[in-house]
């Protein structure tokens, strides 16, 4: 197996599934710094297994997940997260009990001393003005949109170098899908960030993609750079 000591998230040959059941299949992706990758792919190919996997949610069976050079695979969710990896998963995962600040300040766990002592950043009711007029309310009152910008937020919160996304625009209304594709737009107009973005929408995907991978039974089976993105790709891989 290869060694990758390079920056970026780099996946190698990851391998993991439920039970009996393999669903990702020796699955490679790099995520530079800076980039905009999409994860593409039907319903049921395994790309919420896999970001999952990333993500320390599943154990994977084999291949490694290596994060500017350190090895992660066996490590816990905590310390990817402290590592500098921000995720959102599918379906805005928010404490609807909590309150909008209580969630947002949840996010803050996983920063440095130094962003924690600061609270929660104005950038974030920039990013996200519903935020501040929702602040004192709970999360479980807020509109499925307006959750997921709270998801979002949270995960911005602790300035991760890497974003993990998992289909933010699904089941949103189209006032607030351009809302949230304008923040992952800022994020990328900041290069600081990179972003693995799991999403259907292909005028999206090539617009704010500098590189696509389409996932199809678990494997990798189309990657390059989102010019490349075409409708015999489309075709042959992603329609339904
Ligand atoms: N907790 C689970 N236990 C068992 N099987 C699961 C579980 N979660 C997902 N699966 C199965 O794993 C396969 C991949 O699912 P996954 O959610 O990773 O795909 P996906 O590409 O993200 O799909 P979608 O776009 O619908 O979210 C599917 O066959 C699904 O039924």
């Amino acid at each position: 197996m290869t060694t990758n000591s390079g920056t970026g998230l780099w996946v190698e040959a990851l391998e993991s599934g439920y039970g009996e059941s393999m669903v990702v299949r020796r699955a490679s992706l790099h995520i530079p710094p800076g980039q905009v990758v999409c994860l593409m792919g039907r319903n049921g190919v395994g790309k919420t297994t896999l970001l999952r996997t990333v993500m320390g949610l599943i154990k994977p069976r084999s291949g490694r997940i290596l994060y500017n050079g350190r090895d992660l695979t066996r490590s816990a969710p905590a310390v990817r997260a402290k590592s500098g990896i921000g995720y959102v998963p599918q379906g805005r995962d928010i404490f609807p009990q909590l309150t909008v600040e209580a969630n947002l300040l949840l996010g803050l766990e996983a920063a440095s001393p130094d962003i924690r002592k600061d609270g929660i950043p104005a950038s974030i009711f920039e990013q996200f003005p519903v935020l501040r007029d929702m602040l004192h309310r709970k999360g479980g009152e807020l509109s499925g949109g307006q959750q997921q910008q709270l998801a979002i937020g949270r995960a911005l919160i602790s300035r991760p170098q890497l974003l993990v996304l998992d289909e933010p625009m699904e089941g949103i209304q189209p006032s607030i899908v351009m809302d949230i594709e304008r923040v992952i737009e800022s994020v990328k107009a900041a290069r600081t960030t990179s972003v693995l973005l799991v999403e259907q929408s292909l005028a999206f995907a090539t617009s704010i993609a500098d590189y696509f991978y389409v996932l199809d039974k678990g494997t990798v089976v189309a990657e390059g750079n989102s010019g490349t993105l075409n409708g015999d790709m489309m075709r042959k891989h992603l329609a339904v």
